[in-house]
């Protein structure tokens, strides 16, 4: 009963989100992406939908069972492959990442591009630290940090 509620609250999201969501991930070329907060996978579903056949979905969330309610409807249109599901808080998850993908990501990182890259990696950090500042980070291309003054 509780679930069939969530179900209807979330079947109220307009639909123009998930095409924007939808057009977004096409638009970025994704093939990889963090979902933070799963319930019943209805945005999960939509993103499964717009990422290629080898896309990978990492999908985060303590309640299993509230997954368990919507994977029919995944597996339904075959786009489970593209999904790990873990039944976790996303905090420790996210940190063990984060611990792995700084150190070998560095590694694998080119000569050539370090040039470049260390000088943007400390501009985007302190954009990051400064309170006056809202910043967004879309990874389209290279990259892109849009920021504006609030303060
Ligand atoms: C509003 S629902 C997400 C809905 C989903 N993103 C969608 O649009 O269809 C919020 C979800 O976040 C999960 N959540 C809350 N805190 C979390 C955390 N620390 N780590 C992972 N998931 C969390 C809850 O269990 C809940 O299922």
């Amino acid at each position: 009963m509780q679930h069939s509620r969530n179900m209807a609250t979330e079947l109220s999201v307009p639909p123009d989100e998930r095409l924007f969501l939808s057009m977004l991930l096409k638009l970025m070329n994704a093939k990889k992406i963090l979902e933070i907060g799963v319930f019943t996978g209805y945005s999960l579903l939509t993103t499964a939908l717009a990422l290629p056949h080898d896309g990978q979905i990492v999908a985060i969330d303590p309640n299993r069972e509230a997954f368990e309610v919507g994977l029919p409807f995944i597996q339904k249109v075959g786009v489970e492959h593209k999904i790990i599901f873990i039944d976790s808080d996303a905090i420790s998850v996210l940190n063990e990442m984060l611990s792995n993908v700084i150190v070998s990501n560095e590694e694998e990182v080119p000569e050539f591009l370090c040039i470049g890259r260390k000088p943007i990696i400390e501009l985007n950090k302190y954009l990051a630290s400064d309170p006056r500042i809202e910043i967004a980070q879309i990874s389209i291309s290279d990259g892109v940090t849009l920021c504006r003054r609030i303060l």
